[in-house]
Parts: structure tokens; C-alpha cells; sequence
């Protein structure tokens, strides 16, 4: 059973037809990279497998549980770090954690023993108390970073991570990135930095105008990309 199953999904926007039956699988302890030219349709892809935007046809299963039948457990069986942190303003940073500790029911000793190391990491420690309009834009992308990787879900979603981090958040980023991946998480990234994105997927799709036009092995990449430029 693959972890994702994205089955002919279609979505359409404003009466546009932005994705057509896109059709791909990724599994287990996988990393794939979802690229593509600047509005080829990667943030609708990953809105809609979310449930931010809703497909217009289609199947989406996640570790056998299907979006339109079983949306609670769908829901459980990702976690997702979107481009633009979604923090809300009336919780601090450290009642953002404790709301995905509650979600995703985490036990008390591995969200603190997390929070703690994810905190230091990201040297967060003096702003567990602060609001997120007193943060940074790096600090936000760092909180909504932390709340995605505390749950130990079967897959992760990353959309455009490296933005507004500074060199060292990258590098423990990356570092968490890699221990997901020893604990058998199924990672579905996208980013234009494809630099960064080669050193750590296993296999990539290519959209373009809202079709999927190529996959295969990321090492093929190169290749690959200036064939269909
Ligand atoms: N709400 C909307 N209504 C109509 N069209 C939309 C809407 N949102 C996006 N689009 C169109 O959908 C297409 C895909 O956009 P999308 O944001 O998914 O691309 P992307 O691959 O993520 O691009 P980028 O690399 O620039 O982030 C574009 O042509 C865009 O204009």
C-alpha cells in the first residue's frame, strides 16, 4: 500500500481547469520532489491533497485512508508546513505546540521532550511565551516548522521550506528532514531550490501547466528537465 495515492485528480479554480487527472504514488520512507515552472500548479497539488482546495475529480488515499470517506483519519495521517505560515494570533509559540500535541494526541513526555530539542534547534527557547506578531518572519516560518515536524505522522508535506530561513535553520532543518527519513516518513517536498531539494529526494514529478509530464529517479533529473524545456 503506497503511503500517498493521488489518483487522476483533477482541480479546477475560478472555472479553470488548473490540474488535469494527475496521477502519482509515493511510498514509504520515500522522499519526492514535486517541481515544476513558476504557476505549473505545485501549491494547488499540495492544496488539494491538504483539503485546502477541494478536487473537482478523482481519488486521494493517504496510508489507507481515503479523503472523501475517512477525511478524520486522512487527516491524522499527515502533518503539512505550508509556504506561508498559518499561525494563529491569539495563542503564543508555545500554546501553537500544545494545540498539535492535543491534534495529533501526542503523549505529554515526547511533545515536551520534542518542544525542547525542536526549540533549542531553532533557538526559539526565550519565545515559547511571545505572540506571533512579535516574531519575525524566519521565527513564524520556524514555529510553523516545529508544529509540523512534532507529530510523527506516516507523511509529511513541505511547501517551499526554505524560505526566510537563515543558514543555520537550513542545516538543522535538513538534519530533521534526514531523521524523519530514518523513521520511515514519506515526504513530499517542494521548493525551487532544486539544489537543496536533489541532496535529499529519491524521486521527483515534473507538472507543467497543470499536467504531469515526467517522473522518475531524481538522479535523472537533469537530464530529464532540459529535454522538456
Ligand atoms: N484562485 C485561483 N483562481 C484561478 N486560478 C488560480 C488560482 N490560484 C492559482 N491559479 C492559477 O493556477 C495555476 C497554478 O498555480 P500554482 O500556484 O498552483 O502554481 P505553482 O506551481 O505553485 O507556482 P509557483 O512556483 O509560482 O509557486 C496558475 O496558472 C495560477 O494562475
Amino acid at each position: 500500500m503506497p503511503t500517498l495515492l493521488v489518483d487522476s485528480v483533477s482541480t479546477v479554480l475560478s472555472k479553470k481547469r488548473i490540474l488535469e487527472a494527475i496521477t502519482f504514488e509515493l511510498h514509504k520512507g520515500e522522499v519526492l520532489a514535486l517541481v515544476g515552472h513558476n504557476g505549473a500548479g505545485k501549491s494547488t497539488l499540495i492544496k488539494t491533497i491538504v483539503g485546502v482546495l477541494n478536487k473537482t475529480s478523482g481519488n486521494i488515499v493517504i496510508n489507507g485512508s481515503d479523503q472523501d470517506d475517512d477525511l478524520l483519519s486522512y487527516k491524522q495521517s499527515f502533518s503539512y508546513l505550508p509556504e506561508e505560515p498559518l499561525l494563529l494570533s491569539e495563542l503564543t509559540v508555545l500554546q501553537h505546540f500544545q494545540l498539535y500535541g492535543k491534534s495529533y494526541q501526542i503523549s505529554e513526555t515526547s511533545l515536551h521532550e520534542r518542544i525542547d530539542d525542536y526549540v533549542t534547534g531553532f533557538e526559539l527557547t526565550d519565545k515559547l511565551n511571545e505572540y506571533p506578531e512579535s516574531l519575525s518572519k524566519g521565527m513564524r516560518q520556524k514555529v510553523q516548522t516545529i508544529c509540523a515536524f512534532l507529530p510523527d505522522t506516516p507523511l509529511l508535506i513541505i511547501d517551499e521550506p526554505f524560505m526566510g530561513l537563515d543558514v543555520y535553520a537550513i542545516a538543522y532543518f535538513e538534519q530533521l528532514l534526514k531523521d524523519k527519513i530514518v523513521k520511515g516518513t514519506s515526504i513530499l517536498i517542494t521548493s525551487h531550490q532544486l539544489d537543496r531539494v536533489k541532496n535529499i529526494a529519491d524521486r521527483y514529478v515534473l507538472l507543467q501547466e497543470g499536467k504531469l509530464v515526467q517522473s522518475g529517479s531524481i538522479d535523472d533529473f537533469d537530464t530529464i528537465t532540459r529535454r522538456t524545456e
